[in-house]
């Protein structure tokens, strides 16, 4: 692992490392922000998956996680969105490179290289381990969008390994909405039984738990009946006696000027769960 940057920030360090990656086959990126408490003990670990066309660069400069995170002594790591370099890729924005989709791709040409839910649940969890101060048992997970979905689904895919969980604007139901459709036919192929392992509602409705999820979701954000559907999640959240707290925000689009504006509430809801 090679450390690319490392500035001083809120009494902690952000740190940017690149290492090659053995689940996507070439070089990834990550950031990760240490809390000051990191210098004397062990820290709980928070996760933030970015959407379509991010890099681990969106929300480290957008995000303004940072003063929370230093406050409540959390450890933020926030990981690429898909594999890069020579990996297959797509003219499209919502395809390929940028738009991993937090799974492990079983299609041509994506399959091989497009392992990101192996890169962020095995792969890169026993690096972050290995190389800094952190407690794994202690782990939540967030993400916006793309990765508000890699969020809920992975948090309800693996029953345990996240203590807390919440997004900002998630795709909640990837099987039903056009950038779903489009990705998971690509890396999944059109076998939709095999979808549903992949989509939060779906999960739920088939019998997956947490035992609450925090959402914000912006209503002047152009996604949301197209591609968001959080009413679909509140359904299946009721009918499954899921604590949902979904919080719609008037007047909020779907930018990092709204996930900046709920970023210290989303933090401080994690603390809360990894730090009592
Ligand atoms: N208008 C965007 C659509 C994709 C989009 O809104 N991406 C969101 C995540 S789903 C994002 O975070 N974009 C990068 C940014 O705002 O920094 C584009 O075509 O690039």
């Amino acid at each position: 692992m090679e450390t690319v940057s490392d500035w001083a920030s809120h009494g902690g360090r952000q740190i940017v490392c690149r290492h090659g990656s053995e689940a996507t086959g070439g070089e990834m990126t990550f950031a990760v922000f240490l809390p000051p408490a990191a210098k004397t003990e062990p820290c709980p670990v928070l996760w933030y998956l970015s959407g379509l066309t991010c890099t681990h660069a969106n929300v480290m400069e957008k995000g303004e996680y940072r003063r929370a995170a230093a406050e409540a002594g959390v450890i933020v790591v926030c990981p690429d969105t898909s594999p890069r370099g020579d990996a297959a890729d797509d003219p499209a924005y919502d395809l390929g490179q940028g738009a991993g989709f937090y799974l492990d791709a079983t299609q041509a040409p994506w399959a091989g290289r497009y392992n990101m839910k192996r890169y962020v649940t095995e792969e890169l969890p026993a690096l972050v381990g290995a190389e800094f101060p952190a407690d794994m048992d202690r782990q939540g997970i967030f993400g916006h969008s793309m990765g508000g979905h890699g969020a809920l689904t992975l948090a309800l895919s693996l029953r345990g390994r996240f203590r807390s969980v919440s997004a900002f604007a998630p795709i909640v139901a990837p099987s039903l909405v056009p950038w779903g459709e489009k990705a998971f036919g690509a890396y999944l192929g059109p076998e939709r039984a095999a979808w549903r392992r992949h989509d939060a509602v779906a999960l739920i409705e088939d019998g997956a738990r947490v035992d609450e999820i925090l959402v914000d979701q912006g209503e002047a954000d152009n996604f949301l009946e197209r591609e968001l559907r959080p009413e679909l999640l509140e359904a299946a959240c009721r009918d499954a006696g899921i604590a949902l707290t979904l919080r719609r925000q008037p007047g909020y689009d779907h930018s990092y000027y709204f996930i900046s504006t709920f970023m210290a509430d989303h933090v401080r809801f994690h603390a809360e769960r990894l730090t009592k």
